[in-house]
Parts: C-alpha cells; sequence; structure tokens
C-alpha cells in the first residue's frame, strides 16, 4: 500500500502559538506536516509559492479588530481565503519556574498579546513592554533566558510546551476575546457546501459610491458581517475595501449580484468563498 504524504502547511508562531491552536483545531483529524514562520509575510510567501496546500494566520480580533496587514498581504501575493476559524482567546503572564509576580521587569508578547492585556499592564506601568514575533515564541525566548525578571503573554498551552509558569491567569482585558483566523491557498477553491465570501474591490469616485456597493447586498438580502477598510499605497484618501458577506458564488442568484456590483467597481475580486466557521468555539 502507498502511503500519502502528509499535508505541508504553513503556520504562524512556533508550536503552542494562537494560530497552531487554530490549524490544530481546523485539520483535526488529518495528516499535516505543520512549517513554522516568526512574520506573517513568510506564510503568505509559502503559499503563493506553492511551498505549502494551506497556510493560517490571524485576521481579525474582537476586541482590537482587523490585523490589517494580513488583509495587505493576503492581496499583495494573490492569495485566495480556503477557510476560517475562530479561537477564544485566553492571555496569562508566564515566567520560568520559580520567578514570583513581583520579580518581573519585562514582557514580550505579539503586539496583539499587549494589545489585548492593557488594563492588567497599567497596574505594572514600570515594566518594560517588548512587542516579540509571536505569543509562542515569547515564551521559548523567556524559557531560553532563564531570567526571572523577564515575563511572557501567552496561553497556557505554551506555558507547557516551553516549561513556565502561570504568574497570572486570564489577564485580558475582555473576556470575550475572539480571534479569527485564515485558511489560506494559492488556488481559488469551490464547492457547494460554502457560504461565505470574501471580495476585495475599489469604488468608482463618485459621491455615495460606497452607498451604492452596500446597497446591493441590502436589496438582495445578502447578509454582510464585514467591512474592512485598507489604503491604496501611492493614492493617498484611497481604500481598499475587504467585505465579507454570505453566500455561495455557484448560487446563480449570488452570481448575478456579485457580477452587478462588478460593474460599479474600479476594481473587484474575489478572494475566497469557503465554508463559515459556525461559532462552534464562540461561548
Ligand atoms: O502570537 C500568536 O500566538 C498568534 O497566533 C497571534 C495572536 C496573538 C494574540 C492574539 C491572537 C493571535
Amino acid at each position: 500500500m502507498t502511503k500519502t504524504k502528509p499535508m505541508a502547511i504553513a503556520c504562524f508562531g512556533l508550536p503552542g502559538s494562537y494560530t497552531y491552536e487554530a490549524m490544530m483545531s481546523y485539520f483535526d483529524g488529518k495528516d499535516i506536516e505543520p512549517q513554522y514562520a516568526s512574520q506573517f509575510e513568510d506564510v503568505v510567501q509559502a503559499v503563493a509559492r506553492r511551498q505549502v496546500r494551506y497556510g493560517v494566520l490571524p485576521i481579525e480580533n474582537s476586541s482590537t479588530g482587523g490585523i490589517t496587514d494580513v488583509y495587505d498581504l493576503i492581496h499583495r501575493y494573490d492569495c485566495h481565503i480556503a477557510g476560517e476559524k475562530y479561537v477564544r482567546i485566553e492571555h496569562n503572564l508566564l515566567g520560568v519556574p520559580g520567578a514570583t509576580l513581583a520579580d518581573i521587569h519585562e514582557v514580550y508578547s505579539h503586539p496583539q498579546g499587549i494589545a489585548q492585556c492593557r488594563d492588567f499592564l497599567k497596574g505594572h506601568e514600570d515594566w518594560l513592554l517588548h512587542p516579540y514575533f509571536s505569543t509562542s515564541q515569547s515564551a521559548e525566548m523567556v524559557h531560553k533566558t532563564g531570567d526571572v525578571h523577564i515575563g511572557a503573554i501567552a496561553n497556557t498551552i505554551s506555558a507547557d510546551m516551553y516549561g513556565l509558569t502561570i504568574l497570572a491567569r486570564h489577564i485580558n482585558d475582555n473576556t470575550m476575546n475572539y480571534t479569527r483566523f485564515f485558511i489560506i491557498s494559492a488556488e481559488m477553491e469551490e464547492s457547494d457546501d460554502m457560504d461565505k465570501i470574501t471580495l476585495v474591490l475599489t469604488t468608482k469616485h463618485k459621491p455615495g459610491a460606497l452607498y451604492h456597493v452596500l446597497g446591493h447586498f441590502f436589496y438582495n438580502a445578502m447578509n454582510m458581517t464585514h467591512l474592512e477598510s485598507r489604503p491604496i499605497k501611492g493614492r493617498p484618501f484611497e481604500y481598499f475595501f475587504h467585505i465579507d458577506v454570505m453566500g455561495n458564488i455557484r448560487n446563480p442568484a449570488t452570481a448575478i449580484v456579485l457580477h452587478n456590483l462588478e460593474e460599479h467597481c474600479n476594481y473587484f475580486k474575489i478572494l475566497g468563498n469557503y465554508p463559515s466557521d459556525k461559532g462552534g468555539n464562540i461561548r
């Protein structure tokens, strides 16, 4: 019997990152071979160069909003969205075994980790905060230093994986803290069970242009679930609009709405049609 090769997946961070959690739950039961990358761009590049089948990246947080550089990268590298996954984010302050909260002077984490724990960190204004590659890489780094004065903001999985202790538990400002992750691919995927569409477009330079774009969804009863505007490089105060709507591009009624919408845009691209995460993890 021939053995099939595991599916190569590019994952942001090191094992234990929140993106790792998203990957493990999205590909649960599948034979995967993860390749870890410290930078968002490395993940997108590996997908665009077809070195891996899929990439996994954070795209949006329920408290801090869109992780905007990821939108730009997916579009710039001509990648597509093949799936999404929501993960509950619970941050902790981790230190080396033997450290106490009073020992900590410096804290490392992904910028999202630091931004989501502002209230807790306000209580420790003397701490030096270091934005770092990912939460898991911060945990690994603290482990390597062996220094009781240095902490990392990360999840409990990273505490276990990198041999750290939890000095303060659940330190995120918002207890209902979720991040949405994208599963990206080089090719556009299509199937009948897909129910969410992500588009990127620019409007014509006319008053009310965005109003008309949004009106297409409203008058055709298409549920728009997200809108993100991103500045266009070299064109001050002009924007790419990234829009999520519910639907399947194989549905003739949906295809007509999208076609009519395209006529009203200067630029229009379907980034992906994928099965929405039914929010099984949101509680
Ligand atoms: O650094 C990580 O672990 C990531 O996956 C990025 C991130 C950081 C904080 C909240 C959600 C995602």
